[in-house]
């Protein structure tokens, strides 16, 4: 048994506690932390088990797993205590991690592991396997509808206002670490994939406004002496928040299922 404490209660997050409260085989939510506490409090109230509310620095001291799912802003605050004191970090602001992959060596020496879930993306274990071999390119192209993009800073640093767009628009095209520097809210999936695959600064990455979708679109290519792959998600954009995908707890789920499990599928 493992027990897990979320930091942020939003699409990912709460989506997560409420799932783990219906009971997971093998884990227990014990604590959740988010900017506003008596919202928390609030939100799993009417849980069957409702957890501690706590502050994030304090999730480390209460669960084995610590899964942060809060603005990237925040990513620090909550995974450095866990590292520090050597539990399970679940991320989801992968964007963050780029910039700080001194905490990767940090949790070599405190035993902590960092685990980044496949999230709004799929076929990270045909790319890990992939990457075992030669990697000639590896490429992401995501599309979104404009509301999925609005307040990027990239996007403000060069005056594009996603929001008149009517025609499917070609907002960025550079690697996955200038992206997550430029969206950081935006494209976890283009961190993902780089650490996945090649480095950050070899992975290409292309971003679109796309008034067209309805779905936030991911499409990886990845070109190496082993494979060709192509693959493509359709996401369904979350109610709470439209740049998430719905699918992103439930990738959360399956990978924290897959920390106990007897059994477990994929690489
Ligand atoms: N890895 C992936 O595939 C994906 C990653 N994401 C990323 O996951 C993160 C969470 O996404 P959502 O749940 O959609 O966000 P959200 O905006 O729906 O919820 C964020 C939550 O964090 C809380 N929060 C804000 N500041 C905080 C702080 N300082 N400490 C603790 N909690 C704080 C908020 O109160 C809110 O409950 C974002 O960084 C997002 O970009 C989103 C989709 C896919
Ligand atoms: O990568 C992200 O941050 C979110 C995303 O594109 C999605 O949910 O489809």
């Amino acid at each position: 048994m493992l027990t897990v404490g979320i930091a942020g209660l939003g699409a990912i997050g709460l989506t997560l506690a409420k799932a783990l409260d219906a009971g997971v085989e093998g884990l227990r939510l014990v604590a959740v932390a988010a900017r506003d506490r008596d919202k928390a409090r609030a939100a799993v109230a009417g849980f069957a088990s409702p957890p501690v509310v706590t502050d994030v620095a304090d999730l480390a001291g209460l669960a084995d797993v610590v899964v942060e799912a809060a603005p990237a802003a925040a990513f620090e605050a909550i995974v450095s205590p866990a590292i520090e004191a050597g539990r399970i970090a679940v991320v989801s602001s992968v964007g963050a991690l780029l910039p700080r992959m001194q905490l990767v060596e940090r949790a070599r020496e405190t035993g902590a592991r960092i685990i980044v879930p496949t999230g709004a993306l799929l076929g990270l274990d045909a790319v890990r396997a992939a990457a075992e071999g030669k990697v000639e390119s590896v490429t992401l192209v995501t599309r979104k509808p404009p509301r999925g993009l609005a307040g990027a800073p990239y996007l403000e640093q060069h005056g594009i206002d996603v929001t008149t767009i009517t025609t499917p628009t070609r907002v960025f095209a550079g690697s996955a670490r200038e992206g997550a520097i430029g969206f950081p809210a935006n494209v976890n999936v283009a961190a993902a994939l780089a650490l996945a695959g090649i480095e950050p600064d070899r992975t290409r990455l292309e971003i679109w406004a796309d008034p067209t979708v309805t779905r936030n679109t991911h499409t990886v290519t990845v070109e190496a002496d082993t494979v060709r792959l192509t693959m493509t998600i359709e996401n369904v954009p979350s109610e709470e928040n439209p740049r998430t995908g719905k699918i992103t707890p439930l990738s959360l789920l399956a990978c924290l299922r897959g920390l106990t499990a007897t059994l477990k599928v994929g690489t």
